[in-house]
């Protein structure tokens, strides 16, 4: 049935460039998030700052960057040519304007539309550029886009150069904050992919003299490379290899200098063009699989007019390197088949080292093959009427699914009935899913890949997730731990941890991992509610609401009714990614946490116990209102 709405003159609109990415800015930058994910729009944002001072530098101008970011501001400085003085408020206020477009130049850059700076722009509450020319500078300032400031031209003794400083709106940017790994990470990336840039972020120095080789360094401790990182360098293509000693394969895939997490046509390429190497090299057809077990790798190439299968630019969908090139199919498999046979022939202790690597994997793949049968059919069986599942109706890997939705997309893992209960019955259905556990999980610490298969549970969530064979087909962007605020529940929440860091590291180091944060306290009053996740929280609100303020302690996620549940995963959601920095070596994690008791680790909860105390009131008379919430059975 049509709507009864008039179809007239009035209801046709043009909107300004800065209103039109303020209605959309998905389309410009991707999620918005509050910061949470490696890929929210936050990071976009500083992207694409940096991107144009990479540029200067590319282009030969400029071998430093400074960078600070703070809460809520970002300052961006480079040593290039600055923007044309008469041309600075234009360049990121006048939508398609740029210096781009007929440079040779940048035929392999990511973007040549001339919006980048535009939408940073719009989508901040404050935001300045100031451009350093030939002893003049020019500063311009503007709030959501909105020019508030247009300086004159003065003298200035500073560098040539572009600063460019902003503040991300926190109307657009609910709630967010900048997780200082994903900045040190991003940051990092820009080193690796250009040698010899120096970045000053935030007082430290971040340089790359060797490219991905440094990349592996900082990703596979010493002690697990199975054999010194290969390096390969090539016309538009640099890639470097080593194998592990974890469980399934971890890839770092660049294009243009964009960092594809999602991978694309050149990690595909990678993929096979490795098998095919390796087999040639050792005259023997070993399992692909087998070949690929336990491999850290990276892989950046140049294309030109790189197509992307997403608009955050997170997946590759060129099949060429450029109008005339060659296939990337092709260019990538080429290059391994030189390069990397050349290599294995001139090191032949890492020639073996290779060998034994593919001999181990295929023994272990052997050892559970038959036990992984059997898995597999129960899980068939099971998954028909999987009752530890309740699924969502959009996956993450659904190649038809909006980009948002599969975005959104999400396994609660809870533990216990009314836990799973709750959220099962307050969880948005279209991209919400629960795979509920019943008791404490098995501690898999320094088992086998057969137990995956061997537990129930353990093989009903990989079937879940379906990451039996890597993570490509993961069928959710987000698995969030949601167990309870107690002792059970923290040691649930670590033996999952220990389940996906042993067995798929790769699904932990891709962003994938989450802990959601419920509240921990209610106060409120008649007029106003508030949820508090800390003590100091909860004495802030007390001190707002009055002391009539009724206390509620949530202590299982059980005890929050649904339809307040409803609001901790949904607009309110918390969640708080697992993250490995540089420093964390997964196989001293888990032996120091989940290994056997040993003095250390006695200390450590020695030196970190907390009793916790009966909370205080001020008030004697202010009652405690305990377990109240017991709607859900
Ligand atoms: N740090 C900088 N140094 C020199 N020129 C810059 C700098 N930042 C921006 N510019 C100029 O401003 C123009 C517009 O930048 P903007 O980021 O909006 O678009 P773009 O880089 O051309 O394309 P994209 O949409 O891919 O980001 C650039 O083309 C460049 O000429």
């Amino acid at each position: 049935m049509a709507a009864n709405v008039k179809y007239t003159e009035d209801s046709i609109k043009s909107l300004d460039w800065r209103e039109h990415i303020r209605l959309r800015p998905g389309m410009y930058i991707g999620k918005l998030g509050d910061g949470s994910a490696q890929d929210d729009g936050i990071y976009v944002l500083v992207k694409e700052v940096i991107d144009n001072s990479i540029d200067e530098h590319m282009m030969g101008y400029g071998r430093t960057i400074d960078i600070k970011i703070s809460e809520h501001r970002v300052e961006i400085r480079d040593y290039g040519r600055g923007i044309p003085l008469g041309k600075v408020i234009d360049c990121v206020s006048k939508i398609n304007t740029g210096g781009k477009y007929d440079s040779g130049a940048f035929q392999k850059s990511v973007g040549l539309n001339g919006v980048g700076t535009k939408a940073v722009n719009a989508l901040s509450e404050y935001f300045k550029v100031q451009s350093y020319r030939d002893g003049e500078t020019k500063v311009a300032e503007f709030e959501k886009g909105i020019l508030l400031e247009d300086r004159k031209v003065e003298r200035t003794s500073e560098r040539n150069g572009t600063k460019v400083v902003f503040s991300p709106d926190s109307g657009v940017f609910k709630n967010y904050h900048f997780i200082p790994e994903y900045l040190e990470n991003q940051i990092w990336n820009y080193a690796f992919l250009n040698s010899g840039l120096t970045i000053n972020f935030n007082g430290t120095k971040y340089f790359s003299q060797n490219g991905l080789l440094d990349l592996l360094d900082r990703k596979v401790d010493e002690d697990s490379r199975r054999y010194p990182i290969i390096h390969l360098k090539g016309n538009d293509i640099e890639i470097a290899i080593t194998h592990s000693n974890q469980y399934g394969e971890e890839y770092y895939s660049f294009v243009n200098g964009q960092y594809t997490t999602q991978g694309g046509t050149h990690l595909a390429a990678f993929r096979e063009a490795i098998v095919k190497t390796v087999r040639e090299f050792f005259k023997k057809d070993y399992d692909a699989s087998d070949i690929r077990q336990s491999v850290v790798a990276s892989i950046a190439v140049r294309v030109q007019e790189p197509v992307f299968e997403s608009q955050t630019k997170t997946k590759l969908g060129s099949q060429s390197v450029g109008p005339d090139g060659p296939t990337l199919r092709t260019f990538v498999n080429d290059f391994l088949k030189n390069e990397l046979d050349n290599y294995l022939h001139k090191h032949p202790d890492t020639a073996n080292a290779l060998l034994k690597r593919i001999l181990q994997s295929e023994r272990e793949r052997k050892e559970i093959s038959g036990i992984k049968k059997l898995a597999n059919e129960r899980a068939k069986k099971a998954n028909l009427h999987n009752k530890k599942l309740r699924d969502c109706r959009v996956h993450y890997d659904d190649n038809k699914a909006r980009d948002e939705d599969k975005d959104q997309t999400m396994l609660f893992i809870t533990e216990g009935d009314s836990a799973s209960g709750s959220i099962t019955k307050s969880r948005d259905v279209q991209t919400q899913a629960v795979f509920s556990l019943r008791g404490k999980p098995l501690n898999c610490f320094g088992m086998t890949k057969k137990v995956v298969y061997e537990n129930e549970e353990f093989n009903l969530l990989q079937h879940a997730l379906n990451i039996e064979d890597g993570i490509e087909g993961l069928r959710y962007r987000k698995i969030v731990i949601a167990t309870d605020a107690d002792v059970d529940g923290m040691h649930i929440r670590l033996l999952i941890m220990t389940y996906f860091l042993q067995f798929f590291p790769d699904l932990v180091k891709n962003g994938h991992l989450y802990i959601l944060d419920t509240p921990l306290f209610r106060v409120r009053n008649k007029k106003e509610t508030i949820y508090c996740y800390t003590d100091e929280e909860r004495q802030r609100a007390i001190h707002n609401l009055g002391k009539s303020a009724e206390i509620t302690r949530f202590k299982g996620l059980g005890e929050i009714s649904p339809e307040e549940f409803g609001k901790f995963i949904g607009d309110d959601i918390k969640l708080e990614p697992i993250i490995l920095n540089k420093e964390t070596k997964i196989a001293d994690l888990l032996n120091f946490y989940m290994g056997k008791n040993t003095p250390d680790r006695q200390n450590f909860i020695i030196d970190n116990l907390k009793i916790e105390k009966d909370i205080v009131f001020d008030d004697p008379a202010k009652k405690v209102v305990e377990e109240e919430e017991t709607e859900v059975a």
